[in-house]
């Protein structure tokens, strides 16, 4: 792998392909990322942009009939991690690397319950702290004044705008350092987009941004970067 990129990389993917069945979906991408950067990645429906997102944080390995080759590698903690070696635990991956999806998902439970759900899941937290967390990770995500008086509502019952910061708000509970969104503002009107838009710039401070977009002017407002990608190739970075 070329070591001589810049200090500051973040993500470095070397000579990757992924298939379902014999159909190659990714053809042997070389690509990297520098931390604090909100990258978008754009290109035709079907190009591999999802794929792609999802070979990062391993999200794939489950899907029948679906393999990779290739090397990942993701600065975590501060240490180069291959996040495809087997010692490297993929909860530890999940936790550091956060994923937010097109469709918001919000859990059949409270907006409390929805945004604690990973720490519950990662054990260790006390309740005290885990009630200062969610505030704080709902106030980043701009959410808090809107939820703070109706905390054990279902999440469902929140607007679609308000249940994708919702979904960020969950993503970010364990304080990623890279978050992949796949087209996150695609089911929702121009406030609540341009609302979210505002968030990944502040977002960017803390962490490595890759973001779906189907939408130049959004593009234009909120990357670093531009990644096109056409037939599972990358086209231009
Ligand atoms: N689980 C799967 N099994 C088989 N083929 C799949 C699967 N998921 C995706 N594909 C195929 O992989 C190709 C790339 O899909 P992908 O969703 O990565 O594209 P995309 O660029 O993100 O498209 P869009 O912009 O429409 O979301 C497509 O041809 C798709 O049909």
């Amino acid at each position: 792998m070329n070591t001589t990129l810049p200090d500051n990389t973040k993500i470095r993917v070397a000579d990757l392909n992924f298939f379902y069945r014999e159909r190659r979906i990714l053809q042997d991408l070389t690509v990297h990322f520098a931390e604090h950067s909100i990258t978008a990645l754009i290109g035709p429906s079907g190009a591999g942009k999802s794929t792609f997102l999802i070979t990062l944080n391993r999200l794939w390995e489950n899907l029948p009939e679906a393999r990779m080759s290739g090397k990942v590698e993701i600065t975590l903690g501060g240490l180069r991690r291959d996040i495809y070696q087997e010692a490297f635990p993929v909860t530890e991956l999940r936790r550091r690397v956060g994923m937010v999806f097109q469709t918001p998902n919000p859990l059949p439970m409270s907006i409390y319950k929805n945004v604690a759900f990973p720490l519950k899941m990662a054990g260790g937290t006390d309740q005290k702290e885990m009630r200062r967390k969610v505030e704080q990770t709902l106030k980043m995500a701009y959410l808090w004044e809107e939820v703070k008086d109706r905390m054990n509502d279902d999440a469902r019952k929140l607007s679609g705008g308000q249940q994708q910061r919702l979904c960020i708000a969950r993503a970010l509970i364990l304080e990623p350092e890279v978050l992949l969104m796949d087209e996150p503002t695609s089911s929702l009107d121009s406030t609540a987009t341009e609302v979210i838009e505002g968030l990944l710039l502040e977002l960017r401070k803390h962490m490595t941004i890759l973001v779906v977009s189907h939408y130049l002017d959004q593009v234009k407002r909120v990357a670093d970067r531009v990644v096109s990608f056409e037939e599972g190739a990358i086209v231009s970075s």
